[in-house]
């Protein structure tokens, strides 16, 4: 890597789909962007061809995979465990150790390991660095991590807390810190990240404290087809009554809960034009949902003590004023007071939206976990370069 080379690339591998950005971390400018979706359907096999799709892209932007400008890939790697909680180069050791993952994030880490093993076949030499999700979330005490489950059995499985979308939490916590004028280690924020997954986080002076989700991303909020909390005995009676198989519910949870379990729809856009119909079940659907946040909203203010920002970001808290004003009414006990107006005005930049008198602020923050990635695996890069 040399001084010229600024560009980095961030590659999101799901497990449909492959979400890249190429981003000049001279001056924050996205160069490319772009999503490669359906894979494993069709045309596109696999990650290798959704690569080879999106290399073509970048090459018909004008700068390719074969960039010299490129300084360095950007994964983002979901479950991280407890042996990455910093960014990593990548390596035949780190790849080994993210396959022994794969089974606390079976839909998420085989994607990511796909992805990188295509990128680095592509660019060999090229420094590689995995950003993991649950690394933000590594510093929660633990009296939160811990399940209260049989120590021998929790240690022996790797059950605890890891949480995630802790790039997002991350970013968007510092980001609502400078909207109040304030830096990260001044402030305690209750971070709401909604998006199709959605997680709550308590950040205290700039450390994540407690998180909503769990040992996988199905713990916590309702989503838009995920459950979040549910009692642990609605799986034994699944099982046992119902005669479904661990993989059965596991689907159901995953798959079939949330929004989409609740009323058929997973889009919050679409629940609200029915809710405006006067569906009844796409009403049931958003009160579950705003109700399970405005119980978070609480829990958190009890973990924190001092509450300075709520901030909702991701699809759903960035763009449905609804949503905000749901999941926040009644809490005036707790110095959260919206005003009406505010949340209703329609921007794309961080903002204020509480009462002039609310002692906690509540703010809407637009996350960018592409550029959150792209800094962190840069600053590696840079640190690693060859003198
Ligand atoms: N204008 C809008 N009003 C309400 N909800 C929206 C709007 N735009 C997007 N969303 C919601 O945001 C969700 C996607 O959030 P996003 O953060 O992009 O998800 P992800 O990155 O996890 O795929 C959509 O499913 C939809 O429910
Ligand atoms: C971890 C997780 O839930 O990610 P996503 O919201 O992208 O599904
Ligand atoms: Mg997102």
């Amino acid at each position: 890597m040399k001084p010229s080379d600024t560009r980095a690339l961030v590659l999101n591998s799901g497990s449909s789909s492959l979400k890249y950005q190429l981003i000049d971390m001279a001056g924050h400018d996205r160069l490319a962007s772009g999503i490669v979706e359906r894979i494993g359907e069709g045309p596109v096999a696999d990650h290798g061809e959704a690569l080879r799709i999106v290399s073509g892209e970048l090459a018909a932007a004008g700068s390719g995979l074969d960039d010299e400008r490129l300084a360095v890939i950007g994964h983002r790697v979901v479950h991280g465990g407890t042996r990455f909680t910093e960014p990593t180069l990548i390596d035949d050791e780190v790849v080994a150790e993210l396959e022994k993952l794969v089974p606390l994030a079976p839909l998420h880490n085989p994607a990511n390991i796909a992805g990188i093993q295509v990128a680095r076949t592509l660019r060999p030499g090229l420094p590689q660095v995995a950003v993991f999700d649950t690394a933000f979330h590594a510093t929660i005490p633990e009296a939160a991590a811990r399940y209260a489950v049989d120590a021998a059995t929790a240690d022996r499985f790797g059950i605890r807390r890891y949480g995630f979308h802790g790039t997002s939490h991350a970013y968007v916590s510092r980001a609502t810190a400078a909207l109040l004028g304030k830096a990260p280690d001044e402030v305690n924020v209750i971070v709401l990240h909604l998006g199709n997954g959605a997680s709550a986080s308590a950040v205290e002076r700039g450390r994540c404290v407690e998180t909503s989700m769990g040992l996988t991303p199905l713990e916590g909020l309702v989503m838009g087809t995920r459950s979040g909390d549910i009692d642990p005995a609605v799986v034994f009676h699944l099982a046992r009554t119902g005669g479904m198989s661990t993989d059965e519910i596991d689907t159901l949870l995953n798959k079939r809960s949330g929004l989409v379990g609740l009323c058929g729809d997973n889009d919050m856009r679409e629940i609200a034009r029915r809710i405006g119909e006067g569906d009844e079940s796409a009403r049931l659907a958003f009160d579950v949902y705003c109700h399970r946040i405005r119980k978070y909203v609480g829990a958190y203010t009890a973990v924190l003590g001092e509450v300075d920002a709520i901030a909702f970001t991701a699809g759903v808290g960035e763009n449905s004023a609804a949503v905000r004003e749901a999941s926040t009414q009644n809490l005036r006990a707790l110095g959260v007071e919206l005003d009406p107006v505010l949340n209703a005005v329609r921007a794309r930049s961080p903002r204020i939206v509480s009462a002039a008198g609310s002692r906690v602020a509540v703010a809407v923050v637009p996350t960018d976990e592409e550029l959150e990635i792209a800094t962190q695996a840069y600053s590696l890069a840079a640190q690693n370069r060859p003198k």
